[in-house]
């Protein structure tokens, strides 16, 4: 008998158990709503670099959800694509649809600084303005006409708390969002994308210029920020993809290979190419 094929335990990969805990609660796709739907979906840069292949796929709302895969295999791209930052590469090409809920995202009358505030972006690198702690976070609602002094000072506030970074800054929202720490300001920029209640949050590697304690700290946050967002997360570390996501989509080569509820797939994958990626054959 093929102990491999029969065998029903999970498969932890030398991972910690209770990694991937919470990720084993029997999530079902069918039970969740949709909130962004990728149909066929190519990405062109250029006449000769096609960096995503056919991709066909579901982001459940309200959950987070993990791009994991080797470097170049087009998880950062997948992610861009929501929100449109590629139409900034000049010979850049789509070919499928991509849907926010259900509102075609490259239709023709879309407003792409809309679509931008309806999904928000945070990137590697904490990208703070060199402005006060308390600005950066009121920016994008000045940008939307609010003046009021108590309708700013309540969001700066809800945010701040929301981005678990209120204790450390309340009593200095004046200085200069740059003297903060690598961590805190990563946690700003997240204040700053929530100020103006998105639909989805991107994340591309949020925590990997960050120390061990800060990328906690932003682990929990993306745990607790799910009760009102749909979180998307690109990162290189598996075992973060494990701790903070419900459901994990492995890529390879521009190509969406499996996709799952993170427990599933990371202690029972179906394919032998996700195995290998998160069993370190490969990557
Ligand atoms: N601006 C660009 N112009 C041309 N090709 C690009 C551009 N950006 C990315 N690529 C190529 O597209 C492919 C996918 O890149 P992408 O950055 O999406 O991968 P990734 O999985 O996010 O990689 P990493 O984990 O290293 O960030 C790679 O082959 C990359 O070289």
């Amino acid at each position: 008998m093929n102990q491999e094929t029969h065998d029903k335990t999970p498969r932890t990969h030398g991972m910690d158990i209770s990694l991937i805990e919470r990720g084993v609660k029997k999530l079902k796709l069918k039970d969740e709503t949709c909130c962004l739907q990728v149909k066929q979906f190519n990405f062109y840069y250029n006449q000769h670099t096609q960096a995503l292949k056919s991709i066909n796929l579901i982001i459940p709302e309200r959950r987070v959800t993990a791009f994991i895969g080797p470097s170049g295999c087009g998880k950062s791209t997948l992610l861009r694509c929501f929100n449109r930052m590629n139409d900034l590469i000049d010979g850049a090409r789509i070919e499928g649809e991509m849907l926010l809920n259900k509102q075609d995202i490259y239709g023709k009358n879309v407003n792409v600084p809309d679509l931008r505030r309806r999904v928000g972006m945070v990137f590697q690198k904490p990208n703070p303005f060199p402005k006060s702690i308390y600005e950066n976070v009121a920016y994008g609602l000045r940008l939307q006409g609010v003046k009021n002094r108590r309708t700013l000072d309540k969001v700066v506030e809800k945010s701040l708390r929301s981005a678990a970074l209120w204790d450390e800054v309340k009593d200095r929202l004046d200085d200069n969002a740059v003297g903060l720490s690598g961590g805190q300001q990563q946690r700003l920029v997240i204040a700053r994308a929530i100020a103006i209640e998105p639909e989805v949050l991107l994340l591309d590697e949020p925590a990997s210029a960050l120390d061990p304690i800060s990328t906690l700290k932003i682990e929990e946050l993306i745990y607790d920020l799910k009760d009102k967002y749909t979180i998307v997360i690109v990162t290189h570390n598996m075992q973060q993809a494990a701790r903070v996501s419900d459901y994990t989509a492995f890529m390879y080569l521009g190509e969406l290979i499996e996709f799952g509820d993170t427990g599933t797939l990371f202690t029972n994958p179906k394919k032998k190419q996700t195995e290998d990626y998160i069993t370190g054959r490969y990557g």
